[in-house]
């Protein structure tokens, strides 16, 4: 088969040339790897990655195919994809299409052929940066010039952008319990997991007054996960603030997670290259058992300013960095985790904080 050539561009000069996949074009955003051996699917919807480049470690990617069943969202937002070896084909009855036919539906570009591991041990020693792929521009003066376009990662507010524009319901109407979900850019998963539990959700665009949320009378809050900066992301922040004021228990995930810290006064700041696989090591403080958890995060919180904060408990860290995986207020039936306990993909170790969330509703 012939190939159409690609090349990626990192803002520190770096390149690699490949073959392209997915459509035609030039798309830049913040690179980052993946670490998770299946999944490629749910993570190119998972809306958290918007306006990032994902590498995948795993070399083989496309050969299931894709099907409908596995989006997180309903269109992939991610700024493009670096990959090893793409297979044209796949083998898989369910599949519906091709991740090629995917990819291009959803205009999304790739790279394929690159030495994937080379390029994560450069993130690795490097640290988070921009990168722009092209099909187009051979010229590496003119595709810095487009890189130097893309908006970086520390500062940039994207939830509002990803939220639903309208509220809408997820599950059974005659669920015993009502939560009302901030869509921050939520996966479809974290609303399966509330749903099958017995909870009727009711989704809400990310800039929802609490008054508006209130009239639908919820008996608890929940915080979802989604792209950009928690730092500049006040009107969560004063909003989570509104809700803890209420009492009502509370639950976040990843980004809701950071919400929930910075509504505490904990600041939150930018990791070297983030956290991003299904196999990261977690302990819980409370129970001291370990997870096992699907992560995906750029951003953390601030340890200190939750130790020295007496109101909050670290419950989770990462074994890896020692760095904050989960918190909870000491007086509030809040609690919020930097991972996903809805993996999806990923293990389902940490399913027990769905149940851990009911009986702070039951009760
Ligand atoms: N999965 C998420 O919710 C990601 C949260 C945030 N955007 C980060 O990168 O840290």
């Amino acid at each position: 088969m012939n190939k159409k050539k690609a090349t990626l561009l990192l803002a520190d000069g770096t390149v690699f040339t490949g073959s392209l996949v997915g459509n035609h074009g030039t798309n830049g955003g913040e690179i980052c790897f993946n670490t998770g051996m299946t999944g490629y699917q749910e993570i190119y919807t998972d809306p958290s990655y918007t306006g990032q480049i994902i590498v995948n470690t795993t070399p083989h990617i496309g050969n299931y195919g894709v099907i409908d069943e596995e989006a997180e969202s309903e269109h992939p937002l991610i700024a493009g994809i670096v990959v090893n070896d793409f297979s044209q084909v796949y083998s898989r009855l369910d599949a519906k299409q091709s991740l090629q036919e995917y990819l291009e539906f959803h205009g999304i570009t790739g790279i394929a052929d690159v030495d994937t591991r080379k390029l994560v041990r450069h993130i690795r020693s490097k640290g988070a940066m921009n990168a722009i792929i092209s099909s187009d521009i051979e010229d590496l003066e003119e595709l810095k010039k487009e890189l130097a376009k893309v908006p970086d990662m520390d500062g940039l507010e994207l939830s509002s952008h990803v939220s639903t524009k309208e509220s809408y319901y997820f599950g059974s109407e005659d669920a015993p319990i009502k939560v009302a979900c901030l869509d921050y850019g939520i996966k479809k998963n974290i609303l399966r997991c509330l749903s099958e539990r017995g909870i009727y959700c009711k989704v809400f665009p990310a800039k929802t007054s609490l008054a508006e949320m209130e009239a639908w009378g919820p008996h608890a809050y929940f915080l979802s996960n989604g792209p950009g900066d928690p730092a500049v992301m006040e009107y969560a922040v004063e909003t989570t603030r509104e809700i803890l004021a209420l009492d009502k228990p509370l639950f976040g995930i990843c980004l809701g997670h950071q919400i929930l810290a910075r509504a505490c006064n904990v600041s939150t700041y930018k990791m070297h290259h983030g956290h991003r696989g299904l196999n990261h090591p977690i302990k819980n403080l409370l129970s001291g058992k370990s997870e096992i958890t699907s992560q995906n995060h750029g951003f953390v919180v601030n340890k200190e300013d939750i130790e020295n904060n007496p109101e909050l408990e670290v419950t989770h860290v990462h074994l890896n960095d020692g760095t904050v995986a989960g918190i909870r207020l000491k007086n509030k039936p809040a609690f919020s985790v930097q991972y996903h306990p809805e993996s999806s993909p990923g293990p389902h170790d940490s399913r027990y904080l769905f149940d851990q969330f009911i009986s702070f509703i039951q009760n």
